[in-house]
C-alpha cells in the first residue's frame, strides 16, 4: 500500500458506555456529555475523567453506533482504515455493543449495523463506482489463532510479507453482498466462539474476537481504494482473582491477560514518547492490531463499565485503562492499491465472457469435442456450458455491488428497510425517553426520600449532641457546686471553732471584768470608750489622765 496521500494526525476516540442496572446506589454518575464521576459513596473518592463522548445506561444501540462507529465507516468506503474495539469487565456489554442481536432492528450492534450503513451508501451512490466488501472473523483463544467461519479449529499463523502486510494465512473470507448473508456469517462465528464458564458471567466468552471488513472501491477513473475495519470484541479485562478461576481457568485468564497486559504495555509506550519500542510482537491481539493502535487507522474504543457497588475496582481499572488510550495519536492516510480482487473479479468476468462468446459464435470446437460424452447430443451440451458460464458470470457479479441502476431494486428495500427502522427507533426512543424520564423521576423521589431519612437522621444526632452537651455541663455545675460546698462547710466548721474561742475568751474576760473591775470604773470606762474603724481598734478617752499613767506623771513631776 503506498501513501500518496497526506497523512493526518488523529487521537484514539474514547466512549464509555454505562451496563443498565436497577442496583442502588450507584457508584457512576455521568455529567455532560464527556465527563464522568466516579464515587465511593464519600465525598472525598470523587474521581473524574473525561472522554469523548459518555453513553448512559437508556443509550440505544443506535446511539452508540452513530457516535462512534458510523464516522469510521464513511471514512473506510473512501479507502480509510478503521478499527472500533470494546473493552471492559466481563457481563458490562462488550458483545452487546458489538454484535447485539444481528436479527433484530433496534438490538443490533455495531458490526450488524456496520453493513446496514455500507449497503445503504452503496446503493444511494449515483455515480459509476462499483465495491466488493469481504469479512473475515477470527478468534484469538489462549495466545492461538482460529478462524470462526470455518469448523477446523485449525491454528492459524500470522504471516507478513512487504507486498501485503500481515495477514493470517489460510483465514478465510466471505465476499458478501446481503444484509441476510452478513447475518448468517456473523451468527455462526458467534456459536464457535469459545465460551468458558467464570463465576462472573456464565455466558461470558473468554476469547478476543476479531471481525475484518474490507471494502474495495473502483472509482470512475479506474483507480481502487481499499478500506479495512476491524471490529474487535476483546475478552473480558478483570483480573484473575476476581473470576476465582484455577487449573486450566487460572493459565486461559493467565493468557488472555497477556493479551490485554501487552496491549496495555503497547499503549504505555505510544503514550510515554520515550522509546521507539513498541512491543507489538509480544501478543497475536496486538500484532493484528498494530496498525490500528499508533499506526494507519481511524481508531475508536468503547469501554463498557458497570454502576455497581461490587464492581468499584474494576470500573475505576477500566476507566484508567480507557483514559490513557485517549493519548494515543495515530497517522491516518488514505490506501491506494494496485491489485484488487475488484480487478482479479472483472478480469474473470471478462474470461467467462469471451468463452461464452465464443460458445456462441463456434459451438463445437476439437477441445469441447474430446468432453462430449457419448450419450449427450451437442446441443444439450453447448447449452448446459452457456448456462454454467452464465451463472459464474452473475455470481461474480453479484459480489461487485455497484452503486445506481443494478441495484436499485435492492437499494429501494434497503432504503425502505432503513427508513422503518428509523421511525421504530424514533418510536422506541421517544417511549424509551419516557420511561427513562419516569425512572429519574421515581429515582429522584426516592433520593429526596433517602435525602429526608438522612436529615432526619441528623437532626437526631444534633439532638443527641446537644443533650450530651447539656449533660456535660450539668456535670461540671455539679461538681463545682459539690467543690464549693465543700469550702463552706470548711468556712463554717472553721467559723464555729473561732467562735467557740471567742466565746471563751469573752467569758473569761467578763469573770475579770466582774471579779476586779469595780462596777463604777466600769461603768466609766463603758462610757469613755469607742470604736476607731481607721485603725480597727477600741480607744478609751482621756486615758493619759488615769490610773497608772497619773502616777508616773506625778513621780516625774517630783523628781524634776
Ligand atoms: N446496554 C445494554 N442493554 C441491555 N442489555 C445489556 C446491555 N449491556 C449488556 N447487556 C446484557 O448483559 C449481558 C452481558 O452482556 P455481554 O455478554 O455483552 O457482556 P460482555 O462484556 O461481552 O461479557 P464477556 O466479557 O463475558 O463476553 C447480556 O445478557 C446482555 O444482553
Amino acid at each position: 500500500m503506498s501513501n500518496s496521500n497526506s497523512v493526518k494526525s488523529q487521537n484514539v476516540k474514547v466512549f464509555i458506555r454505562l451496563q443498565p442496572s436497577n442496583e442502588e446506589p450507584k457508584i457512576l454518575t455521568l455529567k455532560g456529555d464527556s465527563c464522568l464521576l466516579i464515587t465511593k459513596l464519600q465525598a472525598e473518592d470523587i474521581k473524574r475523567f473525561k472522554f469523548n463522548g459518555v453513553f448512559p445506561e437508556y443509550a440505544s444501540q443506535t446511539d452508540i453506533y452513530k457516535e462512534v462507529a458510523s464516522p469510521i465507516v464513511e471514512r473506510t468506503l473512501r479507502g480509510y482504515n478503521g478499527t472500533v474495539f470494546a473493552y471492559g469487565q466481563s457481563g458490562t456489554g462488550k458483545t452487546f455493543t458489538m454484535i447485539g442481536n444481528p436479527a433484530s432492528i433496534n438490538l443490533k450492534g455495531i458490526i450488524p449495523n456496520v453493513f446496514t450503513h455500507l449497503f445503504t451508501q452503496i446503493a444511494l451512490e449515483t455515480k459509476n463506482i462499483s465495491h466488493t466488501i469481504t469479512v473475515t472473523f477470527l478468534e484469538i483463544y489462549n495466545e492461538h489463532i482460529t478462524d470462526l467461519l470455518n469448523h477446523s479449529k485449525r491454528k492459524l499463523e500470522i504471516r507478513e510479507k512487504p507486498e501485503l502486510g500481515l495477514y493470517v494465512k489460510d483465514l478465510t473470507g466471505y465476499t458478501v453482498e446481503s444484509i441476510d448473508q452478513v447475518v448468517k456469517i456473523i451468527n455462526k462465528g458467534n456459536k464457535n466462539r469459545s465460551i468458558g464458564l467464570t463465576k462472573l458471567n456464565d455466558q461470558s466468552s473468554r476469547s478476543h474476537a476479531i471481525f475484518t471488513v474490507l471494502v474495495e472501491t473502483k472509482l470512475e477513473d479506474g483507480s481502487v481504494t481499499v478500506g479495512k475495519m476491524n471490529l474487535v470484541d476483546l475478552a473480558g479485562s478483570e483480573r484473575v482473582s476476581k473470576t476465582f478461576a484455577s487449573g486450566h481457568r487460572l493459565k486461559e485468564a493467565g493468557k488472555i491477560n497477556l493479551s490485554l497486559s501487552v496491549l496495555g504495555n503497547v499503549i504505555s509506550a505510544l503514550i510515554d514518547g520515550k522509546t521507539n519500542y513498541i512491543p507489538y510482537r509480544n501478543s497475536k491481539l496486538t500484532r493484528l492490531l498494530q496498525d490500528s493502535l499508533g499506526g494507519n487507522c481511524l481508531t475508536s474504543m468503547i469501554a463498557t463499565v458497570s454502576s455497581k457497588k461490587q464492581d468499584y475496582e474494576e470500573t475505576l481499572y477500566t476507566l484508567m485503562y480507557a483514559d490513557r488510550v485517549r493519548y494515543i495519536t495515530n497517522q491516518v492516510t488514505k490506501n491506494d492499491k494496485n491489485t484488487s480482487l475488484l480487478k482479479t473479479f472483472e478480469n474473470k468476468i471478462k474470461e467467462l465472457q469471451s468463452e461464452l462468446n465464443y460458445l456462441n459464435n463456434k459451438p463445437i470446437t476439437h477441445r469441447m469435442k474430446t468432453r462430449i460424452k457419448p450419450s449427450s447430443s451437442n446441443f444439450q451440451y453447448i447449452n448446459e456450458e452457456k448456462a454454467s458460464l452464465l451463472e459464474k458470470i452473475e455470481t461474480i457479479q453479484k459480489k461487485i455491488l455497484v452503486g445506481g441502476e443494478n441495484l436499485l431494486e435492492k437499494a429501494e428495500l434497503q432504503m425502505e428497510l432503513f427508513q422503518n427502522r428509523e421511525k421504530e427507533l424514533e418510536m422506541l426512543n421517544n417511549s424509551e425517553r419516557l420511561l427513562s424520564e419516569k425512572f429519574q423521576c421515581k429515582t429522584e423521589e426516592k433520593r429526596m426520600v433517602q435525602r429526608r431519612s438522612l436529615s432526619l437522621q441528623e437532626e437526631d444526632q444534633l439532638l443527641d449532641q446537644q443533650i450530651a452537651d447539656v449533660e456535660r455541663k450539668l456535670l461540671n455545675a455539679q461538681n463545682i457546686m459539690f467543690k464549693k460546698e465543700m469550702e463552706y462547710q470548711n468556712e463554717i466548721g472553721y467559723l464555729l471553732y473561732t467562735n467557740k474561742n471567742f466565746a471563751r475568751h469573752m467569758g473569761l474576760l467578763n469573770f475579770v471584768m466582774k471579779k476586779y473591775i469595780p462596777h463604777e470604773c466600769m461603768q466609766k470606762i463603758l462610757n469613755n470608750i469607742s470604736w476607731n474603724e481607721q485603725t480597727q481598734e477600741w480607744k478609751l478617752n482621756f486615758i493619759a489622765h488615769s490610773g497608772n499613767n497619773i502616777k508616773r506623771i506625778k513621780k516625774k513631776r517630783k523628781h524634776t
